[in-house]
């Protein structure tokens, strides 16, 4: 494939529907190698079935237009099921950790199926130490899931993702089972290593506060459409559309003054 633009991912015109309804209409954005992105959204707005589309899951929206560009790479959407989402270069994490991790299992047991899932054999133990201390998790001992917190179930989830090597990690709301606090402390890890690594951040999440306070540009998505896109800063400081001017207006009903300085949670 050639060269067509210098961003990773460039989703453009794409529509969905679901059983004759539009849940998305003609959404185009993109994100730049390394860059945080945000989709922020209230409930029902599409901000699932868009991810599921770019990931080229089809159930239950199904795309009618629209083409994305993904590491050089073009995929229609329509129809397009050649490249599966695994092969994109794309890791997703899950809102709900719990749906990601097995409680019968002891998670160093779980760690070893991960690393081997995603062919990392060649990593040396202190390769792996190292991942895992970069999202602050400490050794697994013999604990089982249910014995750590909700906050370090998802960072492990994570780093399971983050095992692939991927270009973009994708998060679906990765903190709403996750206090305000806890919630900034481990985002705040994942991009560091995401900076570390030059890996791209696509975080979909109701909570604009938290959004606006890691990504490099916001997505505003309401009713299946996107209302506005743009830097971060130029946006919450004047939004263009009425959707954003209320969002804004909002942000800080649960996270004014909280600081992060200091606190640690594992
Ligand atoms: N399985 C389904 N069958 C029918 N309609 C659906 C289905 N899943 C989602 N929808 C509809 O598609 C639209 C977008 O849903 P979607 O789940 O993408 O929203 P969302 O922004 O992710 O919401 P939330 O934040 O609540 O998860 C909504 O109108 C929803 O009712």
């Amino acid at each position: 494939m050639s060269k067509t633009n210098s961003s990773l991912l460039s989703v453009s015109n794409l529509s969905a529907n679901i059983g004759g309804q539009i849940v998305l209409s003609d959404i185009s954005l993109d994100v730049q190698h390394g860059e945080c992105v945000a989709i922020v959204g209230g409930s029902g707005a599409g901000k699932s079935c868009l991810l599921r589309c770019i990931m080229g899951l089809y159930k239950p929206a199904k795309p009618t237009s629209g083409q994305m560009i993904f590491a050089d790479q073009m995929i229609q959407l329509v129809n397009d099921r050649s490249v599966r989402s695994a092969d994109r270069g794309f890791a997703f994490v899950p809102q709900n950790p719990q749906a990601g991790l097995d409680p019968l299992k002891r998670l160093t047991v779980q760690w070893k199926q991960a690393v081997r899932c995603a062919n990392r054999g060649d990593m040396s133990k202190e390769e792996q130490s190292e991942l895992l201390g970069s999202l602050g998790l400490p050794d697994f001992g013999k604990c089982y899931p249910h014995e750590w917190s909700q906050g370090m179930q998802q960072r492990l989830l994570i780093a399971f993702a983050l095992l692939a090597r991927p270009k973009l990690l994708i998060l679906d709301e990765p903190t709403s089972a996750l206090d305000p606090l806890i919630a900034a402390q481990t985002i705040t890890r994942v991009m560091a290593h995401a900076k570390e690594h030059d890996i791209a951040t696509l975080i979909v999440t109701h909570d604009l506060a938290l959004a606006a306070r890691f990504a490099n540009r916001l997505a505003i998505l309401s009713a299946g459409k996107i209302e506005e896109f743009g830097s971060t800063a130029k946006l919450m400081e004047a939004p263009s559309s009425d959707y954003g001017k209320l969002l804004v207006s909002n942000r800080y009903w649960s996270h004014e003054g909280q600081s992060l300085e200091g606190a640690e949670v594992c």
